[in-house]
């Protein structure tokens, strides 16, 4: 944030004066009370520096504690008041309005209304379409899933065929060349940028007006040959390509005529990471005092800071739309909360593996939506070692979870992968998708039932976002949250007022799997399974997940007790002795050079070491085996067993095997080389505010964004 913070000090000390009159408040009922359109009055005043160069938490609290003075309600009357109120000029609640008021092309309006299946506007489309229309400026918040997308681009396309109205037909003759970029929408990830190209693309399907995409990680060479042929009236970019290719002199890709500019996700576009980027793309756009342009920012989330920062920078008169009040929830109500509390890091997986069993049973014998899951964790390599062993679970045998196929995306796959795990998720009704930050945010996957993070997301806005991957589009969902006890004081910190229920229904979360204990057969079972599976995994995999961990936990005040858990995590969870080399550089980087329990020295001459001892795994229960027969003591993984010690395919290169036709699919990417930390964009851009520990030995930790 301090890089953002002194960039946009310098960018944003402009004064500024705005009056906006109260919008008309009518009819006001129980349903309108949290609908509120905010116009900020707070004209005149300078940043202050000390508020941005708040920490992020700080941000979030202020964002939730802010008390907007200006706020004016126009809270939205109920479905069968509206009517009337729209035939006498009142707020606009159905897309067919917009035809009849003459505000949208009909052609437009009937896409909408006939092939989208769209009848009512949502709140914030209510709030925003019809502002927008008219050139305003806007920053809107609203909860996740409540069609934001559509509220910008439904007034982008109309604002675009106003001024050339031929666009409004389709046309067999297409004049537009890639000089002549009407609107720009960014967005912070490359999968939700071509998510809202492709939305884009359907809502033109009857015009002539052209979308593209551009995002990092596809051939920019190739992009450009399509945007040259075909033309360009809105580009859909993540911020590193953009200014790729409006930098690029002969790329010939311009806007001389650009009349709006969309931040789609606006408060993570605003944050470090792509300050830098955003600003420097805004350079290369033209001087809006030359060619007038309407900014529009959207966000579930949109702290106070974020207003203020960027207030300077609208027109006067912008609308602050936002249908969350202070006092609710920001998370939608169709979304039941659980957390669970387990006992250790070892506990996560088999908890994990506990609820997805037992859900997809549930699923299946009541005849409910199928399972369909995304499971967030912390990094890539926590990505890459929960999704094998998961995987791994299949070994020759009906998986537990079938039917559901297994995808995984993180930053570090070559796009194609991430594109092609992406829609593949999207169109399979039963699935699981292992994932980092890259798809917290923005991204419409149908139908998913279930989100569930395996350890504490980095703030609050992280969860809400990643708990609005659920919930979408007026359907139900579930949000569960795993975390292992040493965070639990965290938890309560970062996600307080939350509607988040414990819960304790899952056996495998409390076991206590450093002694020897009587189990249930089944908590037997999924500790065997998950034991077994974790020993087919191979050590690399597992000490990058190690480091990422170390790299994510460095907010722990306790690191005696951080490594203990740690420790004991690998010996449990996987058998080993000795937790994975760390070299001594980092050892003093991290601050641990007095914590016991640390393998000083350098893991790829550890890597050809056995690992496991006899006991090792998950301590040795009375329950029986998968395999039959009852277990004896001796632990869950039935001796030393390591098979790391060359590159094993992963998992996501085999497509099925033995009786489970789920399969994996995705991709695996081995070659992660650097960066263990956390990842939510990966648009190939190397700055951000990301520390960066241990760049020896391969070892990189930390939240670096674009790792
Ligand atoms: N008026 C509407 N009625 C019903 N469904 C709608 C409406 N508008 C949009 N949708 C659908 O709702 C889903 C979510 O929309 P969208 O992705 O725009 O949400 P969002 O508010 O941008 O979410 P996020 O905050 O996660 O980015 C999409 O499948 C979209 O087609």
């Amino acid at each position: 944030m301090l890089g953002a913070s002194r960039r946009c000090l310098a960018s944003f000390t402009r004064k500024f004066s705005t009056s906006i009159p109260a919008t008309r408040t009518s009819h006001p009922s129980p349903a309108l009370e949290r609908t509120r359109l905010i116009t900020n009055r707070n004209a005149g005043f300078t940043l202050s520096s000390r508020k941005l160069h708040n920490g992020s938490r700080s941000w979030q609290n202020a964002a939730v504690e802010a008390e907007y003075r200006d706020e004016v309600n126009a809270q939205r009357p109920p479905s069968d008041q509206s009517i009337n109120e729209a035939n006498s000029g009142g707020p606009i609640t159905r897309f067919d309005e917009l035809s009849s008021r003459r505000l949208v092309h009909d052609n437009v309006v009937r896409t909408v209304t006939e092939e989208m299946g769209l009848k009512t506007m949502t709140d914030v489309q209510s709030l925003t379409i019809e502002e927008a229309l008219k050139g305003t400026d806007i920053i809107a918040q609203a909860k996740t899933g409540t069609g934001k997308t559509l509220g910008f681009l439904l007034p982008i396309l109309q604002n675009i065929i106003k001024v050339d109205p031929e666009l409004a037909q389709r046309s067999r003759y297409n004049r537009s060349t890639a000089a002549d970029i009407r609107a720009v929408v960014i967005s912070p990830t490359r999968e939700l940028a071509e998510q809202i190209a492709a939305e884009a693309r359907r809502l033109t399907r009857n015009t002539s007006v052209i979308v593209q995409a551009a995002v990092g990680g596809t051939q920019k060479s190739q992009g450009l040959r399509t945007m040259q042929m075909q033309g360009c009236h809105l580009l859909v970019g993540t911020p590193g390509r953009l200014n790729d290719i409006f930098s690029d002199r002969y790329a010939g890709v311009e806007a001389p005529k650009l009349s709006a500019l969309v931040l789609d996700e606006a408060d993570r576009l605003l944050d470090a990471g792509f300050w830098p980027e955003i600003n420097n793309f805004q350079r290369l756009l033209p001087d809006p005092s030359e060619q007038p342009r309407q900014t529009m920012m959207f966000s579930a989330t949109v702290p106070r800071e974020v207003v203020d920062l960027v207030q300077g920078t609208l027109k006067p008169g912008f609308k602050y739309v936002k249908t969350v009040s202070e006092d609710d929830v920001p998370t939608v109500e169709r979304v039941v909360q659980h957390s669970v509390a387990a006992r250790g890091f070892e506990n996560l997986l088999p908890t994990l593996l506990e609820l997805a069993e037992r859900e997809t049973k549930t699923r299946n014998e009541t005849g409910e939506r199928p399972f369909k899951a995304i499971v967030y964790f912390g990094s890539t390599a926590e990505v890459d070692l929960a999704s094998s062993i998961l995987y791994e679970l299949g070994d020759g045998r009906q998986h537990p979870l079938a039917p559901a196929k297994f995808f995984s995306i993180h930053a570090k796959k070559t796009q194609p992968q991430r594109t092609a795990a992406a829609d593949q998720f999207r169109a399979t009704r039963s699935a699981i998708l292992f994932s980092s930050d890259v798809t917290a945010r923005g991204m419409d996957f149908p139908d998913v039932t279930h989100v569930i993070q395996v350890g504490l997301p980095r703030d609050r806005d992280t969860y809400i976002h990643r708990i609005g991957r659920t919930g979408r589009a007026g359907k139900e969902g579930e949000g569960w949250l795993i975390i292992s006890d040493i965070e639990a004081g965290e938890v309560r910190n970062k996600l307080r007022g939350l509607p988040i229920r414990p819960n304790d229904t899952l056996e495998t979360a409390s076991i206590d799997m450093t002694r020897n204990a009587k189990v249930t057969p089944s908590v037997g079972r999924i500790l065997s399974l998950i034991g077994q599976s974790a020993q087919r995994v191979d050590r690399g995999t597992k000490s990058k997940a190690y480091m990422a961990m170390l790299g994510n936990y460095q907010w722990f005040p306790k690191k005696q007790h951080l490594i203990d858990a740690m420790n004991q995590w690998t010996k449990f969870g996987w058998g080993w002795e000795t937790p994975p080399a760390m070299s001594p550089n980092l050892v003093n980087r991290l601050g641990l050079s007095r914590i016991d329990g640390i393998n000083v020295g350098h893991e790829d001459r550890q890597s050809s070491f056995r690992s496991g001892s006899g006991r090792g795994g998950f301590g040795s229960f009375d329950a029986p085996s998968p395999r039959g027969g009852p277990r004896s003591g001796g632990g869950g993984y039935g001796g030393s067993y390591d098979r790391a010690s060359g590159p094993r395919p992963g998992p996501f290169e085999r497509r099925s095997r033995g009786g489970y036709d789920g399969g994996f699919d995705g991709g695996y990417n081995r070659n992660s080389g650097r960066g263990f930390g956390r990842d939510d964009n990966g648009d190939g851009y190397g700055g951000g505010s990301g520390r960066r520990f241990g760049q020896d030995n391969n070892q990189d930790f930390g939240r670096g964004p674009f790792n």
